[in-house]
């Protein structure tokens, strides 16, 4: 594979919405590029609203942009085609069903591409134990911690072995303590074997921890990334402890520099609405 083009590449996307009350088009995102490397763990954060989930749809196919273009290793993404295969998702609320049991859930993507039954199990129960939960195959999702719940939906995911990983606020509902953890375990799983990650948060805190680079947001309408910082913190990294650093707190001051007068409009202009 050739390393040099990028695993995901968005360029110069715009995307407007029918606006709902019936008025002219919102442009939730204007002229946005973002490129990332194989290998690489990208986080983009902004204030709330700006158009991250918009930006993220739209690597995984699952929204047209209405302008630009996007690529997934040299191949153009067509939304119309369907989603973008070479990648996995995970979103904030978690996708488990409720009807299977954990490992049903674990496998149920290699089930749907026709994986035989026994072979998909023999992966699931190796997956389980790399995310902590060997034994818990036979548990229901809402016998499960939300934690608990976490790491079966990573499980779900990165069962597939996509080359691409997209990350929406996929911690957020956890407390803090769980939050972290699995943090810890993500990079854990990331670092074997190096997925190319696009993680959407809207904490700094979190992006700075996890990321090679970090890509801020404007405010919207018209989102477009203002900024994009090299997070040259070593490797591997308790996120907890990471936080403490000299290092981290230089890369915080900075971002958040540029940052905060895009979350102080975000907030004044939910304020006027
Ligand atoms: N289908 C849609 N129709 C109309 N407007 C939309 C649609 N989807 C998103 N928007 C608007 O586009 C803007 C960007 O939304 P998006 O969900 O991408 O933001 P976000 O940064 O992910 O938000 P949050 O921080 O709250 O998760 C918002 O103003 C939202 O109301």
């Amino acid at each position: 594979m050739n390393s040099s083009v990028p695993a995901l590449k968005l360029e110069d996307i715009t995307c407007r919405f029918a606006a709902r009350d019936g008025g002219g088009a919102y442009t939730a995102v204007a002229n946005a590029s973002l490129s990332i490397a194989e290998g690489e763990f990208v986080s983009v954060v902004g204030p709330t609203g700006c158009g991250k989930s918009t930006l993220l749809n739209i690597a995984a196919g699952l929204l047209a942009p209405s302008q630009g273009s996007v690529s997934v290793f040299g191949q153009p993404l067509i939304a119309a085609d369907g989603v973008n295969r070479r990648a996995g998702y995970m979103f904030q609320a978690d996708a488990l069903m409720p009807w299977r049991t954990g490992i049903d859930n674990v496998i149920a993507g290699l089930e749907f591409r026709g994986v035989p039954r026994a072979e998909a199990v023999g992966q699931g129960e190796a997956w389980l134990r790399r995310v902590g939960l060997a034994g818990f195959g036979d548990r229901y999702p809402h016998q499960m911690s939300g934690g608990m719940r976490k790491r079966l939906a990573l499980a779900q995911t990165l069962i597939l072995s996509p080359d691409i990983l997209l990350m929406d606020e996929p911690f957020s509902a956890l407390d803090v303590q769980t939050r972290q953890l699995m943090e810890n375990e993500l990079l854990a799983l990331w670092a074997e074997d190096r997925k190319s990650v696009l993680f959407i948060t809207h904490d700094l805190e979190e992006a700075i921890a996890l990321s090679d680079r970090v890509v801020v947001l404007s405010a919207g309408p018209a989102t477009r990334p203002i900024g994009d910082f090299k997070v040259d913190l070593p490797r591997p990294r308790d996120v907890s402890e990471i936080r403490m650093t000299p290092g981290f707190l230089a890369l915080h001051r900075e971002i958040w520099a540029a940052m905060k007068e895009e979350v102080l409009k975000a907030y004044a202009a939910q304020k006027a609405a």
